[in-house]
């Protein structure tokens, strides 16, 4: 049985196909991202796969449970952090965590350890009895994380995670939801943060006006999509762009003191650039390999029409 079973579902707002037949299995115990530029359709598809917003048309199974025939018993399997925090600004993280464990039907024991647990690990517990208003974004998308796993989901939804939060606060999040998955939970997240669901996802799906267009592991999506490798190199000297020209190197540019070669055959372009530095008496500082990346595989994908 899939995590969840998304079948044709499709949703407009008066003239705008906002998700539009898109079909997809998530696997159990699978970190799985969702990408798009801004309107894709991320947001109103997360909200189809929690109860938030009905289809049009379609299905959505949450472990094989009909989330529209059966909406308490599927979001009883997950937790959900949405975009805008939905946590209490008058309570305290304390409060926010009891009333959210109470909803999911805690008992008093199982409250009071999960929620001392959590406010300890995602460093909320010196101010665990302030009002969550006095908090600063990443403090609240933490209070808000951790009212949504209080009650162990199977499932956690993430709408932009680590949005606009500060290096701790991002740290945090990753490793809170690494953790969970560690522990089995399926994760589904979306983000436009292409290098951390690059680092974080088993698979991603690209979606842009609403449609799916492509899905798989990161890496069979980069060279499926892309062939375009990189070298990332700098010299003791400056150095005139025209050296490198030649008709293996696609793209040159320079990045403060780097050049970056794009380029199809790698060897002959290694091979050239240490010719280049023997024959003009440069010296190597530093060099680096770079494959094909995920941005590349997005902006391709995505930038038709737009
Ligand atoms: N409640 C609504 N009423 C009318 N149109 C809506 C509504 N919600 C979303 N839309 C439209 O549906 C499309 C998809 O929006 P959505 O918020 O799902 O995209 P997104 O990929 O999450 O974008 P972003 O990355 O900017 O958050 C957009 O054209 C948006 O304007």
């Amino acid at each position: 049985m899939f995590a969840i079973q998304v079948k044709n579902i499709k949703k407009t707002f008066e003239n705008i196909i906002a998700v539009d037949n898109v079909n997809f299995n998530v696997e159990k115990g699978e970190i799985f991202g969702f990408l798009g530029p801004n309107g894709a359709g991320k947001t109103t598809a997360i909200r189809l796969l929690t109860g938030i917003l009905m289809p049009d048309f379609g299905n959505v199974f949450i472990e094989g449970i009909d989330l529209v025939k059966n909406p308490i018993k599927a979001k009883m399997m997950m937790g959900v952090i949405p975009e805008i925090g939905n946590v209490y600004a008058d309570l305290t993280a304390k409060q926010n965590l009891y009333l959210a464990g109470k909803y999911y039907g805690l008992s008093k024991n199982t409250l009071e350890k999960k929620s001392e647990e959590l406010l300890s690990t995602l460093g909320l517990y010196e101010r665990r009895n302030d009002p969550v208003r006095t908090f600063s974004k990443g403090m609240k998308q933490r209070v808000s994380i951790a009212c949504a796993i209080i009650h162990d989901p199977h499932i956690l939804f993430l709408d932009e995670p680590t949005e606009g939060l500060d290096v701790q606060s991002r740290r945090l999040v990753i490793e809170t939801i690494k953790h969970l998955n560690g522990k089995g939970s399926t994760i589904f997240l979306t983000t436009h943060n292409i290098e951390e669901a690059n680092k974080l996802c088993q698979r991603v799906c690209i979606i842009n006006k609403g449609k799916i267009v492509a899905i798989d592991k990161p890496e069979i999506l980069k060279s499926t999509f892309e062939k375009t490798q990189s070298i990332e190199i700098s010299f003791d000297q400056k150095i005139n762009r025209n050296l490198f020209v030649s008709d293996f190197i696609s793209k040159i540019d320079l990045y403060g003191d780097k050049w970056r070669l794009y380029t199809n055959d790698l060897d002959k372009t290694i091979k050239r650039v240490v010719t280049l530095a023997q024959k003009n008496d440069l010296k190597i500082i530093s060099m680096k390999t770079y494959g094909p990346s995920l941005e590349e595989v997005f902006v391709r994908l995505t930038e038709v029409d737009r």
